[in-house]
């Protein structure tokens, strides 16, 4: 088992519902991405971006409107029974007999699972063997998805698919699932998670993708993708200095400014070269840039700032201010 050598492959995908022209709905657009063996790659988007049409497709759900995709060098969706042994999904929403315990509900899926686990070592994965004689119908919405994903490593699969795992977990029981999921991926596990919990793409990912609209707007390391957005430095400007006394914004690396009542907020994509020409200036004039905060973006920010702004037709990874000169959203008060 290589550790590098490529597990998912998708390229070109396109994914239609309904026919061709206005009536229909194209919601996968020409996506490509790789997913390496042992990694963890992250489908991000808002709602409607097109996540689970994708993952559908990689799980063999649904065949692709146009283009390829591999999983473990197969056609899941053609060569479903070579692909479904070898993975383990989890669904949005898994649907359970009501009246079924979770062991039965265990049992009964084992059944149907080649090399399952015992029913106990599933449920101790997830923390809920001490739940096992409870009915499906009196479980929490968080012990279902827990349930959910124990229904996933029945098969000790080598892919994980795990739509949105976490939603409507508590704080523990969500840092518990994170803890698994990092144990599998150490074991070897290709895991494809979609979630809306970013700092859980942050906490986890190898690799990300943010969707808009059915295509990949931006991709790379959770470092790539923050950093593709500009990070910010925030002061208050010395009393009796404006904006103008600073050195040339644009020499300085700064992208985009803003001033609210004498609060300045600079934007940079070279923090370090704003933050020295800034310190070099404030030395020379002998002032104090009281409230001084320097910062890369949060992937939150970086986001919401790609996942959420301009048509989706734009280059990826643009954040505001990208490819501009000084963008001044300034003077309010000033
Ligand atoms: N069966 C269907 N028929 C027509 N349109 C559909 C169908 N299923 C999904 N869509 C549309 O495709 C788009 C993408 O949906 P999808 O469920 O893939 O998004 P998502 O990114 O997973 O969203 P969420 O975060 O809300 O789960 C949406 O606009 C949705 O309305």
């Amino acid at each position: 088992m290589d550790i590098g050598d490529s597990v998912i492959d998708v390229s070109g995908l396109r994914r239609r519902y309904g026919p061709a022209g206005d009536e229909g709905f194209e919601a996968v657009r020409d996506i490509s991405f790789t997913v390496a063996r042992g990694e963890l790659f992250a489908l991000l988007g808002t709602n409607g971006a097109g996540k689970t049409s994708t993952v559908e497709l990689l799980e063999g759900l649904a065949e692709p409107t146009a283009g390829e995709v591999r999983v473990l060098g197969h056609d899941p969706y053609a060569e479903r029974s070579a692909v479904r042994p070898r993975i383990g999904v989890m669904l949005q929403e898994g649907g359970f007999p009501a009246d079924l315990t979770v062991a039965e509900t265990v049992r009964m899926w084992a059944g149907c699972t080649t090399g399952a686990r015992p029913v106990a070592e599933a449920l101790e994965l997830v923390d809920m063997l001490r739940r096992k004689d409870v009915r499906i119908k009196q479980l929490s919405g968080g012990e279902r998805r827990r349930l959910d994903l124990a229904l996933a490593l029945l098969g000790r699969p080598e892919v994980l698919f795990l739509d949105e795992p976490t939603t409507g977990l508590d704080p523990e029981a969500r840092h518990n699932t994170w803890e698994l999921v990092r144990r599998l991926r150490a074991e070897g596990t290709t895991v494809l998670l979609t979630t809306h919990y970013l700092e859980e793409a942050e906490a986890l990912a190898d690799q990300l993708a943010i969707m808009r609209e059915g295509r990949i707007v931006s991709s790379g390391t959770p470092e790539e993708v923050i950093g593709s957005y500009p990070a910010r430095i925030r002061f208050a400007m010395p009393v009796g200095w404006f904006v103008g006394d600073l050195p040339p914004l644009a020499e300085l690396g700064v992208v985009r400014h803003e001033e609210e009542r004498g609060r300045i907020e600079l934007q940079t994509r070279e923090l370090q070269r704003t933050l020295t020409g800034l310190l070099l200036w404030a030395r020379e004039k002998n002032v104090e840039l009281e409230g001084l905060d320097a910062r890369t973006a949060s992937l939150e920010e970086a986001f919401l700032a790609i996942a959420g702004a301009g048509p989706a037709g734009e280059p990826a990874g643009a954040g505001p201010g990208a490819g501009l000169g000084v963008d001044s959203v300034a003077g309010r008060n000033a």
